[in-house]
């Protein structure tokens, strides 16, 4: 990011997975990231329907512990078949809160026996950035990764879903990719760009 150099703003995640692609993305020269976890914030309930309201809840509660500008991350994968679950549930399909394997378990079990087309799916992400808790006009920007879901696992990559997630034009899961790869062509990736041109046009 290019805006506001010399400022510092809270990422409003846990997730080690997402931390490790907001550090690539971001790179040097913008403003300082701090994950929300070494400021002492604990995370916020995702009480929204939505992920574009997921994203803001989680953005505001950090920015209100922290009295710093924040940016949160709300993503998940949407499945066809399974009218776009597990969606906005994705980290606890299973039940557990980021337990990945046993996500990927019941989402391979619910898809048991669908031939390829029934395992059409995207990754979505939000990423709303706010300036301070009461912002009224955050910034928000979505990005989305088409393919399908693989029948077993392949690769030790990235984190949730990948090992079962073969995005449009390869021939390997997500888990197989090189990260910087992902990190370029996936969901975050291309939410991450948009949001950063619409920093821009306000800068
Ligand atoms: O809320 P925070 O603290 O950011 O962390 P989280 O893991 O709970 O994040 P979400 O509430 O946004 O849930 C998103 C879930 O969707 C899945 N997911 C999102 N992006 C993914 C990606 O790039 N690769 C694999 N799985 C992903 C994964 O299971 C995530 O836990
Ligand atoms: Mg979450």
């Amino acid at each position: 990011m290019t805006r506001a150099e010399g400022e510092r703003w809270v990422i409003a995640s846990s997730n080690a997975g997402k931390l490790a692609e907001f550090r690539d993305l971001l790179g040097d020269g913008g403003p300082a990231c701090v994950p929300q976890a070494e400021l002492g914030v604990v995370d916020a309930e995702e009480t929204g329907l939505t992920f574009i309201e997921n994203a803001l809840i989680k953005a505001r509660h950090a920015a209100r512990a922290t009295g710093l500008p924040a940016l949160a991350d709300d993503s998940g994968l949407c499945v066809d078949a399974l009218d776009g679950a597990p969606g906005l549930y994705s980290a606890r399909y299973a039940g557990g809160h980021g337990d990945a394997a046993a996500n990927i378990a019941k989402l391979l079990a619910a898809l048991k026996a669908r031939p390829d087309a029934g395992r059409r799916a995207r990754f979505v992400a939000v990423i709303a950035w706010l300036r301070h808790p009461l912002d009224p006009q955050p910034v928000v920007a979505q990005g989305v990764w088409h393919g399908c879901i693989l029948e077993r696992p392949r690769g030790a990559g990235g984190f949730g879903y990948d090992p079962v997630f073969q995005p449009d034009g390869h021939d390997c899961s997500a888990a197989e990719l090189p990260p910087a790869l992902k990190n370029r062509l996936g969901h975050r990736g291309q939410a991450l760009l948009a949001l950063r041109r619409q920093l821009l046009d306000l800068a």
